[in-house]
């Protein structure tokens, strides 16, 4: 087992947000967490990212506390991909890619070339390269977001968070992050992810858990997890879950007038 949680209560401090969470992240695995918008997702990552210390329970990386880990020590294990928001430096998309080695080359070493191979390479990986020299603060919050994934990758870390990776993406920037979790999973990686797709479970997900509230209400597979029942209970609101034969797999949407059931 990679990370596991036991019974964590997370929080900021004076102000509990979560607890009782027990979770378990095993390499070439996807763990897709889902809940209503301020359950807890983003300060129960921070605390699986050591940012935030637990307020009770156990957190473990490789059977070690994580907050017994230095930040590049833990920067080696994990990456962590967050909501792209705006950025104020006007770095070139290369150099925010290749700022991902420094906690491989030491705060005040230059990245070698080695370090601009595997950076160059995950810019590659997302088809990213035509924005290379571009800086980040002048592409859009979807190649933001796509970059940010990028950065994940040249982390060479072995398990990535994501917060959202899928939000504010068109389309095809949707599967794109979507066929790049599974490829990153086919390659022995460990992912956890937040989304408000339901739908993403079936798309790239081994095991769903629901948070409401701060506490996981049901933990499974997308299969078992993710039904109209146990989506009802989380957003209130009725939910179909349904194959579509075209996406090969199962898509969720909240269902509207005249379709939603007294
Ligand atoms: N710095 C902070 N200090 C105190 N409370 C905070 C802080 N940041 C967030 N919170 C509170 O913690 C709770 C959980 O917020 P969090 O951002 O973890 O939810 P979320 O599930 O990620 O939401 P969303 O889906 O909208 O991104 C909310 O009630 C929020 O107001």
């Amino acid at each position: 087992m990679m990370m596991t949680a036991r019974d964590l209560a997370f929080g900021y401090r004076g102000t509990l947000v979560g607890e009782g969470v027990t979770l378990a992240v095993e390499a070439a695995r996807v763990l897709c967490l889902m809940g209503p918008n301020g359950c807890g997702k983003t300060t129960l990552f921070r605390t699986l990212l050591g940012l935030l210390p637990p307020l009770a329970g156990r957190l473990e990386l490789h059977g070690r506390p994580v907050m017994e880990f230095s930040r590049s020590e833990f920067a080696r294990h994990v990456a962590y991909v967050p909501q792209a928001g705006s950025s104020y430096f006007p770095f070139s998309v290369t150099e925010v890619v290749t700022m991902a080695r420094a906690s491989r080359i030491g705060a005040f070493a230059t990245p070698s070339a080695h370090d601009r191979e595997i950076a160059q390479g995950a810019l590659e990986r997302l088809g990213l390269q035509h924005l290379a020299s571009r800086p980040f603060t002048e592409i859009s919050g979807g190649e933001r977001q796509m970059t940010l994934i990028a950065r994940a990758l040249a982390q060479e870390a072995e398990l990535v968070v994501m917060d959202e990776p899928t939000a504010s993406l068109d389309f095809g920037n949707q599967a794109k992050v979507l066929d790049c979790i599974n490829e990153l999973r086919g390659s022995g990686l460990a992912i956890v992810l937040s989304t408000h797709d339901p739908g993403h479970a079936f798309a790239c997900a081994d095991s769903v858990a629901l948070m409401k509230r701060g506490r996981i209400i049901c933990e499974g597979t997308p299969q078992a997890a993710v039904t109209p029942e146990t989506l009802r209970n989380l957003y209130g609101v009725e939910i179909a879950v349904e194959f579509m034969r075209g996406a090969g797999r199962n898509i969720c949407a909240p269902a509207l007038g005249r379709f939603r059931k007294e």
